[in-house]
């Protein structure tokens, strides 16, 4: 029976041994670590549920922190729009601690749209876009900024559900303060960030809703990866000088074009200059 870790300390969080988590596939890597399907099946007899769970592959001390402070968040984070937290799983033998998660079997959200986009009508694109919506104003309520929200980070629960998920990047506004301003640029792609954020690493709740645009963007092209912000923006353009590309294009008041796709009863109308006005207009 080995020393189960003092329960009363994190009596929210529900422990997993993993001797009964059993891996399945991989849902999604990234440039730290992995998701993968795992069965936590302590009967041994295939009748446990389905987890999502989320490690660190490096164990660089740096990731640790931050993984630990996304447990913290996800943890703390309880809304109907937003990815359920299970548990955490201590894997003694690498000294790393997993995420445990509820698993949507449609996965993210570009997959979805790749499977389905056919019958997915303009109704249902304005459903999960304002569930997304409702699930960021609770974010913001409790003074997160996810800082990658993008369709990739979209969970589909079913037909007429999408949660966001994956909070590996996300931080809490200090009190005194209206933005967060990171010290080393991340990992993810640029296309998704405010201009502040490009030009000065600056995230507040204002530039998650310039990412927001962008994921309506991705919304009314059915992620179409051909209209994908990256190839919309310049894929040609090798990766250094591709911040400086990018904030020049915006200076010039370029912005990404209405999606072709996009029904034309849907009026996508933004004022992406510094403030962000979003607003979707249905004329009949
Ligand atoms: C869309 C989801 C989030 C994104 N993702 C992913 O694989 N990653 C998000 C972070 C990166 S990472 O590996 O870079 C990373 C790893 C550790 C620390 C920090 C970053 C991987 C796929 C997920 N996915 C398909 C899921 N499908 C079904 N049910 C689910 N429940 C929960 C997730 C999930």
């Amino acid at each position: 029976f080995c020393r189960r870790p003092n329960m009363f300390k994190k009596q929210q969080q529900d422990v997993f041994e993993e001797r009964y988590l059993r891996c399945i596939s991989i849902l999604g890597k990234g440039n730290f670590g992995s998701v993968e399907l795992c069965r936590y099946d302590p009967w041994g007899d295939n009748t446990g549920d389905l987890v999502a769970v989320k490690e660190l592959q490096s164990n660089k001390q740096a990731t640790m922190a931050d993984f630990q402070r996304e447990i913290q968040t996800i943890s703390s984070l309880h809304c109907d729009y937003i990815v359920k937290y299970k548990g955490i799983c201590y894997s003694a033998g690498r000294l790393s601690t997993k995420l445990v998660m509820e698993y949507l079997p449609y996965g993210s959200l570009i997959g979805y749209m790749e499977k389905h986009r056919q019958n997915v009508c303009t109704r249902r694109l304005l459903l999960f876009a304002s569930q997304i919506c409702k699930g960021m104003e609770y974010l913001q309520s409790m003074r997160y900024v996810h800082r990658d929200l993008a369709a990739r980070n979209i969970l589909v629960a079913s037909d007429t559900l999408v949660k966001i998920a994956d909070f590996g990047l996300t931080k809490i506004i200090p009190v005194d303060k209206e933005y967060y301003r990171v010290t080393q640029p991340g990992e993810s792609p640029i296309f998704w960030y405010a201009p502040e954020s490009v030009s000065e690493l600056k995230f507040s709740h204002k530039s998650d809703v310039w990412s927001f645009g962008i994921v309506l963007h991705e919304l009314f092209s059915y992620c179409d990866i051909s209209r994908n912000p990256k190839r919309k923006i310049g894929s040609y353009v090798q990766s250094s000088s591709m911040a400086i590309h990018l904030l020049n294009l915006l200076k010039d008041n370029w912005r990404l074009p209405m999606p072709s796709q996009c029904p034309p009863k849907v009026k996508i109308k933004t004022d992406f200059y510094m403030n962000v006005f979003v607003w979707v207009t249905l004329t009949n």
